[in-house]
């Protein structure tokens, strides 16, 4: 599969601060891939190099087969969007009328504000003016920003961070049908559910270093302990191994009808992200 995304040995120091140390990664295309770190790991900076918006102090870091200073180019910089804190919203203007700066800049037709609302559920929400909006709704602004010139490639700073659960499901599924299209995803995060249910890839960013990287279930089938907790009908559990022996027992169980229920006994990311790095995400 193509490679959209290349990074080799990418090291950032401010001043004498190394806030990124000898990073490595690449994403395919159409991938939804999660930068998991907790605060001050370097995923903000690794975004802003990958956006052209900071040089790297060393290394090598390719988008679409390009290095990063030629982003600036506007045929490049049309297939990208970002979404980060920094909203850059005209707070005196409605939401739709941001939105249509943003058509006019880009050459969009003005029909995707209305695709773009609904994916971000504030279809109703086009005349309210931005400064008056809360958090989570500015959010969900720049969310239809980035959306609205169906870019190659996304990248999404902590996307969730200020929303509810009903939208933050909205997002999830807006994204998905973006990954459906074969948009590529580059998402950086504190949530490991999040993380769980979108990415395809994730990486462990700790102190500016990447110290793990694979598909979320690999990685909790890789980290998992090989037994079962099976848990029978008078409620008390019993673990057997994985394997023909396990599968001896279990048998005994079942055919006696004696299994109210099985389960496997994987870690969630999060476990695995203290077993590796020593500390919690957030
Ligand atoms: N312009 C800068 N000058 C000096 N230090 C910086 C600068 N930008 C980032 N840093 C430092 O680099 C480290 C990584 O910062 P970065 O913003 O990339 O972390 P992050 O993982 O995105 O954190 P958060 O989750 O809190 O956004 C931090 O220690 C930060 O203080």
């Amino acid at each position: 599969m193509e490679n959209m995304i290349e990074v080799t040995s990418l090291e950032k120091s401010f001043s004498n601060y190394r806030a990124l140390k000898d990073v490595s990664f690449e994403i395919r295309k159409g991938e939804i891939f999660g930068f998991l770190g907790p605060s001050g790991s370097g995923k903000t900076t690794t975004i802003k190099i990958l956006t052209a918006q900071l040089k790297p102090t060393s290394g090598s870091a390719y988008v679409f087969g390009v290095p990063t200073h030629k982003l600036q180019e506007e045929r490049y910089r049309k297939k990208i969007g970002v979404v980060s804190d920094d909203t850059s919203l005209y707070g005196r203007l409605s939401v739709y009328d941001n939105l249509k700066l943003y058509c006019d800049l880009y050459q969009v037709p003005l029909k995707r504000i209305e695709v773009v609302l609904q994916m971000v559920n504030l279809a109703h929400e086009s005349k309210r003016i931005v400064s008056k909006l809360s958090k989570g709704m500015l959010q969900r602004v720049t969310l239809a920003r980035a959306f609205l010139h169906e870019p190659e490639l996304l990248f999404l700073d902590e996307p969730t961070s200020a929303l509810d659960p009903v939208n933050t499901k909205h997002i999830y599924e807006g994204l998905e049908r973006l990954k459906e299209k074969g948009t590529t995803i580059f998402l950086t995060t504190h949530d490991m559910n999040e993380a769980e249910t979108l990415c395809d890839r994730v990486a462990f960013l700790n102190n500016g270093e990447i110290q793990l990287i694979g598909a979320p279930k690999k990685l909790c089938e890789q980290h998992g302990d090989p037994t079962l907790t099976v848990e029978l009908i008078d409620g008390s559990e019993v673990i057997v191994p994985k394997g023909p022996d396990g599968a001896q027992q279990l048998f005994e169980y079942m055919s006696k009808d004696q299994v109210a229920s099985v389960q496997s006994n994987y870690p969630t990311l999060g476990d695995i992200f203290v077993e590796v790095t020593g500390r919690k995400l957030s």
